[in-house]
Order: structure tokens, then sequence, then C-alpha cells
């Protein structure tokens, strides 16, 4: 720990799940031990030590997890401090159960810890009492945001959008704020009922499958953030408040997997490999890491280089590991005899990750000047009508290939064919087109909403900016509808958006 009590290793914490009911029938035995329960020591096999930051026993309840590993973690992020909290372990083995990802709404004893977090953080942010200091009342305001992505077969989806599958298909970008998703949906949230509701929504959406290790396997990463603006205002006229952004990353990693095991054959099949691949990305990441913790504190060994860039898991992560945040890794475990191997493999894996060293530290506080900001402003301003001009030119694109379809129903069956084919394609190329524009949007929209909080509240100019950029949005989206309607009436199906196995297409 450093000196203000932030944790500068990586935590790791061993949850050992207990054996199933069909286990137990099925004569399955126990093969890990903790010689003295209360001790973060566990023995595998009779034979294999490890040490861990805490250890979880099969009769450890959901409530004790997280209040002996999580909630002094987790109202880190009120302090300005960004907060990771990773599962991974062997598929079956109780990530999902215990972060929570499929909670039903109804807080119980079976609840994992993202929704006690949601409790705690909410119930913190809505009683942030003011600090008086004479005449000088300092008081923080908090506005909290949630996303929800999936990463599945290397591919980002937008679980919380409300669009439909290939839409909700994002890309991954590095600016000067780390790895960022841009266009994934933030939503306000201003109660634990209503981010729970946004946690159901985006739960409902993954990749899932029944497998021969998992009765609900699930077959993505998936990664719950909650972003905290904070302000912290002298008085009410106070300007040049102080505003910070702190952020806190749930990260439910698919299960790893032996296919020889699973016998996983045809989707769950390239599933599985894609879902090892990225494991294995994760490992190579982790090994590095902790060896150039280990290099910079003998001061002699060269660090080896750290290949973040191997899978877009590793790329998303890159902040939780080596970066600035405070990072906890739950490694979850069977007891299980016939899993043995994978359950000390994923003890390996934590064992290394205990020697990562982060740098926490707090987001910078923004003071942006209102020139900057008014800069800015204007710079987006500038985006939008880019946008609208482009729209407009879509809209024309759009009326031209109409009258083109029109002549081709009086003509031959073999013009038809051939206008279809550059319809088809003019389609294709209006589309990537729109996207593009999307992107954009989503990307002005963002680094608006990231203004809004650090600017002055005079001016009409934010409320003008933001109907311009909602009358932008609405023209574009309903253009998008009337390319994909028209994209049908030419050649139905014709364009294939997104194949894939996933459970939630629509
Ligand atoms: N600590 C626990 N106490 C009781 N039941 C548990 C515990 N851990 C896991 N389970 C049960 O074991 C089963 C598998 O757990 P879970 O779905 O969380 O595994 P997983 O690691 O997320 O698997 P996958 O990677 O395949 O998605 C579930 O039925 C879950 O309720």
């Amino acid at each position: 720990m450093n000196s203000s009590s932030v944790p500068d290793t990586v935590q790791v914490v061993v949850r050992i799940r207990p054996l199933s009911s069909r286990e137990l029938t099925a004569g399955h035995h126990n093969v890990i031990v903790q010689p003295n329960p209360g001790e973060p020591r566990l023995v595998a096999r009779g034979t294999e030590e490890f040490t861990f930051s805490d250890v979880h026993g099969p009769s450890v309840s959901q409530e004790e997890v997280y209040d002996r590993s999580v909630r002094g973690l987790v109202l880190k992020l009120l302090e300005g401090f960004n907060v990771s909290i990773l599962a991974y372990g062997q598929t079956g083995s109780g990530k999902t159960h215990t972060i929570g990802t499929s909670f039903d709404g109804h807080l119980s004893s079976r609840s994992g810890i993202l929704p006690r977090a949601l409790l705690d953080i909410f119930d913190a942010v809505n009683a942030e009492p003011t600090e008086g200091n004479g005449g000088d009342a300092t008081r923080t305001s908090y506005r909290v945001f949630c996303s929800f992505m999936e990463l599945y077969q290397e591919h980002v989806y937008d679980l919380l959008s409300p669009r439909n599958r290939y839409d909700r298909l994002l890309g991954i970008r590095e600016d000067m704020d780390g790895v960022i998703v841009p266009g994934l949906t933030e939503l306000a949230v201003s109660s634990a009922q209503e981010a729970f509701g946004w946690l159901m929504y985006g739960a409902n959406c993954r990749a899932t499958a029944s497998t021969s290790m998992n009765k609900e396997s699930n077959r993505s990463h998936t990664i719950f953030m909650l972003i905290i603006r904070s302000r912290r205002v002298r008085d009410a006229t106070s300007r040049g408040e102080q505003a910070m952004i702190s952020k806190l990353h749930f990260v439910d990693l698919a299960g790893s997997e032996r296919i020889k095991k699973s016998q996983a054959s045809g989707d769950r099949l390239r599933e599985s490999i894609q879902i090892n691949k990225g494991l294995l990305a994760l490992g190579n990441v982790i090994s590095a890491l902790a060896s150039s913790s280990g290099a910079s504190q003998s001061k002699s060994a060269r660090s080896p280089f750290v290949s973040y860039r191997d899978s877009k898991l590793t790329r998303l992560l890159q902040n939780s590991l080596g970066g600035n945040s405070i990072t906890l890794m739950l490694a979850c475990v069977s007891p299980a005899d016939y899993n043995i191997e994978e359950t000390i493999s994923t003890l390996r894996y934590a064992d290394r990750a205990l020697a990562i060293r982060n740098k926490p530290s707090k987001t910078p506080p923004s003071q942006l000047s209102q020139s900057s900001s008014a800069a800015e402003m204007e710079r987006l301003t500038k985006t939008v009508s880019q946008l609208r001009t482009e729209n407009d030119q879509l809209r024309r694109r759009i009326a031209t290939d109409l009258k083109l379809t029109t002549v081709g129903k009086n003509g031959t069956s073999r013009q038809l064919v051939t206008q279809n084919r550059v319809l088809h394609s003019q389609l294709q190329s209006s589309i990537e087109e729109s996207t593009r524009n999307e992107l954009r949007a989503s990307i002005a929209e963002n680094a608006l909403g990231r203004l809004e909080p650090l600017v002055v509240p005079e001016a009409s100019l934010p409320s003008k900016l933001d109907s311009a950029i909602a009358n932008a949005w609405n023209a574009h989206s309903g253009y998008r509808k009337s390319m994909v309607k028209m994209s049908s009436a030419v050649r139905p199906n014709c364009i294939t958006m997104y194949s894939g196995s996933e459970s939630c297409t629509s």
C-alpha cells in the first residue's frame, strides 16, 4: 500500500466455489485445501502451495466476499480513483455468480458484488454532506453514468444501445485519456435501482450458450462501467470549480476451457478458440507486467515489452493492468478433483498477477478555462454543421437511387439484375459512410458530455448546441432507417450486416 492506503499492486483474491450437487452425486471430491481458514494460503492437490491477498472458501457468502474484499476499494471511486475488478477463471468456476452480472433485480443473499457496489455508491453519492469551513462552505456534487459493453469474438458491442445488433458494433481508439470506445452509450443514472435496470437490460443481450461445463456459459467478456463526474463547489456562485472523473470497471471474463474436455464443436468451438486466444494474450500481458515489476525492483534486468495490442481484451484492460487504476483480480476456481489442472493453471496465473504494480492516481482535476471551452464548443458546432451537409448529400443520393429502382421495374429482368447490383454497391458504400458519420456524431456528443460539467453554465450555447446535435442525429437516424428499408426493397436480405451466434440479434 502507498501512503494514502491505496494498494499499488494488483490485489488478488481467490474464491473457491462449493462442489455442485451434480459433482457430489458423481462422487467428485474436494482437492483444494485452506489449511487455516481465515489465512490467505491454500494448498492444491496436496503439494502446491499459494498465498494471495485473501482466500474465500466454499462456505463464504456473497456478502462476506463483498465486505472483505470489495467495499473498501469501490468507495475509493468517490475520492477520484479509477477502480477495476476482474473475475477470471475456468468456465463454470463462479465468475458471473461472484460479480453478479446476471442479477435479477432483487437484492438477496445470492446477489453478487456489482449490485452491492451500486447500492453503496449511490448511498454515498446521495448522502455527501456539505463541509463547512467558516464562511467558505464546500459541496461536492456527483453525476453518475453507466455503460455496458461486450467483447464477443474480437468485436465490441454496446449492450445499452437501443439499436439492433449490427448497429451496436463499435471500434476501439486511443486518445489522451487512454483507450476509448467511441460511440459507447453512457447513460445518466441517479439511483441504484436505475442502474440495476440497465445492468439487467445489457446482461439480457450478452452472448450465452449451454455447454457441457456450464448450463449457462458466457461466451463473451463483459465490462460494466460506472463513470462518476464530481464537482467540488466552494459556494453557490463560485466559478472555476474542481471537476474530476473516475471510472469503475466490473469485468466478467469468459471462462477458459479445454476444448478436448468441453468437446465443443461448430459455433461453440469457434467461440472457445477466440476466448482462449484473448485469455492467452491477457496471460502474456500479466507475465510481462509481473516480470517488469521485478525488473524495476532489481534495477538490473531490462523490462520486457508488454504487448497490449495483441487482442482487444488486453487493449480494453490496459488501464486496469499496469495503469493508474486500483485493481482487484478475483480468481474463481472449482475445488473438484476432475478440474484440478484448470484450477492450478488459474492459481498460477493469479500468482503472477500478484506481482503487477499499478500507479493509482486521482484523475487530475480539470480546470478548463472558459475560453478553451468556448473554442471546443465552436469546433463541435462546426462538426454538427458538417454532418448536416453530409446528410443532405446522402439524402439526395437516396432520391436518385429510388428513381433508378422505378426505371428498373419497367425494364427487362436482365436490366433489373444489373441495376440491382449497382444499387447494392451504392447502398453498401452509403451505409459505410453513414456508419462513419454516426461514429463522428457520437464522438462529438461524448466530447460535449465531458465538457458540460466543466463549463460555467451561463450562456444558452450548450443547450443550443445540444439541440443542434439532437436535430442532426434525428435527421441522420431517419436517413439510415430509410436506407435500410430501401436496401430490403431492392434486394430483400441481400445485405448481410453481421452473422454470428449471439443470443440477442434483434
Ligand atoms: N460460490 C458459489 N456458491 C453457490 N453457487 C455457485 C458459486 N459459484 C458458482 N456457483 C454456481 O455454479 C454455476 C456456474 O457458475 P457461473 O455461471 O458463475 O460460472 P462462470 O465462471 O461465470 O462460467 P462461464 O465462464 O462458463 O460463464 C452457477 O449455477 C452458479 O450459481
